[in-house]
């Protein structure tokens, strides 16, 4: 696996000397960036220096969007699944409010520190310093003079659109967690640790694992989805409620209600991730408790007897 580099001051910068970048955010590490990524794999392959994903340790919109912000996974989930793309290193410039306010050419003189890759491949999107003013000419011009090449790819489509992660974001909000994984190129998940629910759950005979997860990290519209649930090292089949439960709105806090089928360990305070492969239905506010335990027992036999 490759090693992560936080670009602090103590970080020996010579290691962009000959090696083919893709720069980006990276949120989702979807389709599009791989494809990024796999071309910085060429030209390194080709030159016979490093492949590098150069990305920052924080989403930027954590600093500008925070309130509207729903990233497709964590920082250190992103950061750790670009280790698994196949390039030589991943490293991760820290975003500070300082770095953010940079010039365009200031961005770079600051991220390369004098010393420039052979390549370096953005998206024709790709924006850059403060006011994300600077642009691909911009980027051109200094790589003209710094004696870097510059390769702005078209960005990857799908169905006749750009695969970027503001499009697999609506998708998800949406419930379309099929489309949505397409373009991720992999079921989209949320991770978290095990926390006691309300109880009400074994009550009804449906255990729940549960997991609060925050809005910054919930993309995923409010529904009832059939998933896996990866607890302990094993793959279990799930019917998983994805919000506040409505009928319980008053005292419930979890927003990610795990029944995973066949299985009755006890995992509190353990780590589980949720991988979503179908929409199934709306949540709803049931009065009836009994309508309830039957719509979900409808929901875990669908997924028993499809996923
Ligand atoms: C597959 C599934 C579907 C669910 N659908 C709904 C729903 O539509 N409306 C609702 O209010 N709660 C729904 N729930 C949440 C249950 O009401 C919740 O799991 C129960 O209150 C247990 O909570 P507890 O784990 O905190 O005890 C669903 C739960 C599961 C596992
Ligand atoms: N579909 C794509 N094909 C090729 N390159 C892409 C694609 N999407 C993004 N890129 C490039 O990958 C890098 C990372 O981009 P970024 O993280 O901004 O992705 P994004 O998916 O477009 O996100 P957002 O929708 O939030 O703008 C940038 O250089 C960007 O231009």
């Amino acid at each position: 696996m490759a090693p992560i580099f936080k670009a602090d001051d103590s970080f020996d910068r010579s290691l962009f000397k000959g090696a083919s970048c893709a720069f980006g955010v990276f949120d989702g590490v979807h389709c599009g960036h791989r494809f990024l990524l796999s071309c910085a794999q060429q030209t390194a392959a080709e030159n016979g220096g490093r492949s590098i994903a150069l990305t920052f340790d924080i989403d930027p919109d954590e600093m500008f969007n925070a309130d509207r912000l729903r990233k497709l996974m964590s920082n250190d989930e992103r950061l750790e699944m670009l280790t698994q793309t196949g390039v030589d290193a991943v490293v991760a410039l820290p975003f500070t409010k300082d770095f953010a306010a940079s010039s365009p050419e200031e961005f770079l003189d600051r991220t390369f520190g004098g010393h420039v890759p052979a390549h370096l491949h953005v998206g024709s999107d790709f924006r850059f310093g403060a006011k994300a003013a600077g642009t691909v000419p911009d980027l051109k011009a200094w790589a003209n003079s710094h004696g870097m090449v510059v390769d702005a790819h078209d960005l990857k489509s799908e169905d006749g659109a750009p695969i970027t992660a503001t499009r697999i974001r609506k998708l998800l909000a949406a419930g379309e967690i099929v489309k949505a994984n397409h373009l991720l190129g992999r079921p989209y998940f949320m991770t978290g640790i095990v926390k006691p629910g309300r109880g009400e759950g074994a009550d009804m005979g449906i255990r729940t694992a549960n997991l609060v997860v925050g809005d910054q990290l919930r993309p995923l519209g409010d529904g009832v989805y059939a998933a896996y649930a990866d607890v302990e090292g094993k793959r279990y089949k799930a019917a998983v409620n994805v919000g506040i439960a409505a009928s319980f709105a008053d005292r419930a806090i979890a927003t990610c209600e795990v029944h995973i089928l066949d299985f009755d360990g006890d995992i509190y305070d353990q780590y589980m991730k949720v991988e979503f492969i179908e929409w199934l239905r709306p949540m709803r506010k049931f009065d009836d408790i009994q309508e309830l335990i039957a719509t979900i027992q409808g929901n875990i036999d669908w997924v028993r007897k499809n996923l």
